[in-house]
């Protein structure tokens, strides 16, 4: 293939395989080009811009290097996959990234094979990728081929202690396998925590003297200097691996730091790396979010995600909102609060902005921790902050709450300890697709004894919510909310407290019930007003708790109804099934009620639109109608005439 510079190099670029015959030079074209296509399509999709424009060099010189799909590519978070799947086979459908039917914004087994392994939550690429290596050495068999193991893993992520375990082990097993740590001083937010601040040292020379040995561990991976890339890695070494003390003693050779926007130095040390790593290699390489435009690069978040843009001002064109994000509700909510109650307190995992804390950092910044991305720890630590008579709200979205299981079972529930579990993103979220849903927080905590769970209507309802898990210091308390704008509703100056586990009948009808939970109650209403078209006039509740549930309105709602329908935006296992247990123990099925609920399907739903994706889901207001309909049996009647 002509790699001559004016030849645009990336129409010929499909896959990792067009590259292998391209000079240093045409790599370096290769790696301009892909920025601007990188930088293009996210201008018209939206989505992570930041992280992928800061491994674009890295990018390259991997698939130049190594050969996917034999050797694995593992993506950590793989919000910074973007220039990868330009490379790989992608580049054609790259404008439909985060979009219906489109290519998921993360590394996705499915999508293609370039994909070993599909992420979206952080700090899991150690892991897998030594999974893979102990799969080859153990002779596994799969289509691909397996070769070498290579997890690119951000300095945000290497703080979880996931990435640690991985580490652990790994040193251990001693096993050829390589971590890339890509070390861009970023997190979402500027990174918290002694990790961070450890990275820092290792490239501003202040402990050049302990990382003399660090040097030669990595001097060790050099070959004789028979190839010119052999000898220009060891030059790198020589002058700049100035550290690396913690990763050695965890068994790792640590190369680095190096400049990973620099292939002169990416292309030799990979190729060493991949012609004499006998174990477990660490190369820590320095880059910028954002690196080649310029607003990204200026942005306080480094441009880490965005709506669609206009490139040349980055002016992002998002929907203009008529109401405030239940984020800020909740955020502003929790400072008024904590302004009145010294005791309140904040804990994030490495999202201030994402759940809303950022103000309260802002405000009382000794009451609020970022602590990294660390569910786990975060839950636990909550658990301690509570113990030790503080009021804390632990603010995560549903999906990375999941990681903290654990530790919300037996560090707080198991010992009844008042944290407030602070829940955004609860349901279906959009473009960020089926790893982001917040399905499963309604079954997962509900089922834990002495938990009280709730799930807001509307923005108002969000505010009392705050209020009432603040004063509530008898156990654990959760309240949940979806991203995005909320109704519009009238907002009330404070939050009020609610009576713990007491629903409220929002309108009475006859004939069918409508038991909501959280924020279909306003496709509830939709479907409400399309069925009194038709002469059914629903009675509508919004049970507020899922957990303990308002029994008197329940049972009442059964006695009085021929049919109870509930909604929620949640998996199986939820509230419906807690209101079926209720009526089941109560004997009430046998006096004939007619019971339905509606749920989240048993399938991981593609990113969408959030209508789109509930209407996949079946939860929107023409679905409950349908239900209603159903229920009575009056749609078999209307179809039949
Ligand atoms: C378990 C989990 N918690 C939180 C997040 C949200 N999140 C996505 S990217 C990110 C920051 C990652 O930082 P880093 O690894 O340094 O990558 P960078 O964006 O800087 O390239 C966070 C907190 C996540 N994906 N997974
Ligand atoms: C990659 C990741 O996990 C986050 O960047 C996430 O995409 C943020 O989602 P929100 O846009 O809902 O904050
Ligand atoms: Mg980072």
């Amino acid at each position: 293939m002509s790699d001559r510079p004016d030849t645009p190099l990336l129409d010929k670029v499909v896959t990792p395989a067009d590259m292998k015959g391209l000079s240093d030079g045409a790599l370096r074209q290769l790696a301009n080009e892909l920025r601007s296509e990188t930088i293009s399509a996210v201008s018209e999709t939206g989505g992570h811009l930041g992280a992928g424009l800061g491994v674009v060099e890295l990018t390259v010189a991997l698939h130049a290097v190594f050969e996917a799909p034999r050797d694995k590519i593992i993506w950590d978070v793989s919000h910074q996959s973007y220039p990868h799947k330009i490379l790989t086979g992608r580049r054609d459908r790259i404008r439909t990234l985060r979009q219906k039917d489109g290519l998921s914004g993360f590394t996705k087994r499915s999508e293609s094979p370039y994909d070993p392994f599909g992420a979206a939550h952080s700090s899991t690429s150690i892991s897998a990728a030594l999974g893979f290596a102990v799969a080859r050495d153990l002779g596994g068999q799969i289509p691909e081929g397996l070769g070498d193991a290579i997890a690119v893993i951000g300095d945000g992520a290497m703080s979880a202690g996931m990435a640690f375990e991985a580490m652990n082990n790994a040193g251990h097993l001693k096993k050829r396998m390589i971590v890339i740590l890509n070390d861009n001083e970023m997190s979402i937010a500027p990174p918290t925590g002694a990790l961070s601040s450890y990275l820092s040292r290792l490239y501003n020379g202040e402990s050049f003297t302990s990382f003399k040995e660090a040097a030669k561990a990595g001097a060790r991976l050099l070959p004789p200097p028979l190839q010119e890339g052999a000898k220009r890695a060891r030059d790198i070494l020589k002058g700049i691996a100035v550290g690396g003390t913690m990763f050695e003693e965890l068994g790792f050779s640590y190369i680095g730091p190096i400049d990973g926007h620099d292939l002169t130095q990416l292309l030799p040390v990979l190729r060493t790396v991949k012609t004499r790593a006998d174990g477990p290699v660490l190369i820590h390489v320095v880059t910028k979010k954002g690196k080649g435009y310029a607003p990204a690069e200026r942005a306080t978040d480094k441009g880490h995600a965005t709506a669609k843009f206009d490139v040349p001002s980055f002016e992002q064109k998002k929907a203009p909102s008529n109401a405030p994000s239940y984020t800020s509700v909740f955020g502003k909510e929790l400072v008024r609060l904590a302004a009145e109650d010294p005791r309140i307190c904040a804990v994030t995992a490495a999202m201030p902005d994402g759940t809303g804390l950022q103000l309260m950092a802002e405000r009382f910044p000794t009451r609020c921790f970022d602590v990294g991305i660390a569910e786990q720890h975060g839950v636990t630590f909550a658990a301690g902050l509570a113990a030790g008579g503080l009021r804390p709200f632990c603010a995560m979205y549903s999906t990375f709450l999941q990681r903290g299981y654990d530790q919300v079972v037996h560090d707080v529930a198991i010992q009844r300890l008042p944290v407030r579990f602070a829940i955004d993103r609860a349901g279906l979220v959009g473009a960020d697709g089926a790893t982001h849903a917040g399905s499963y927080d309604i079954a997962f905590l509900a089922n834990l004894p002495g938990m009280v769970v709730m799930a807001a209507a509307d923005e108002a309802e969000l505010k009392h919510m705050v209020a009432t898990a603040a004063a509530h210091d008898e156990g654990p308390i959760a309240f949940r909310y979806p991203r995005g704008e909320g109704a519009g509703v009238e907002m009330p100056e404070k939050g009020i407290l609610l009576e713990i586990g007491k629903g409220r009948i929002i309108s009475r009808g006859k004939g069918v019930a409508l038991l909501s939970f959280g924020t279909r109650l306003q496709e509830v209403q939709k479907a409400a007003e399309a069925l009194s078209l038709r002469g059914i006039t629903p009675t509508i509740a919004d049970a507020r708790f899922a957990k303990p549930l308002d029994r008197e309105m329940i049972l009442d709602l059964a006695a009085t109804h021929e049919a109870l329908i509930t909604i929620e935006e949640g998996a199986v296992g939820g509230f419906g099934s807690h209101v079926a247990q209720l009526l089941s123990d109560e004997g009430v099925f046998d006096a004939g009620l007619k019971f339905r609920s509606m749920v989240l399907p048993d399938i991981f739903i593609d990113q969408s639109s959030p209508a789109d994706m509930y209407a996949t889901a079946r939860l929107n207001a023409s679905d409950i109608e349908a239900r209603v309909l159903d229920t009575l049996g009056l749609e078999r009647l209307g179809r039949r005439a």
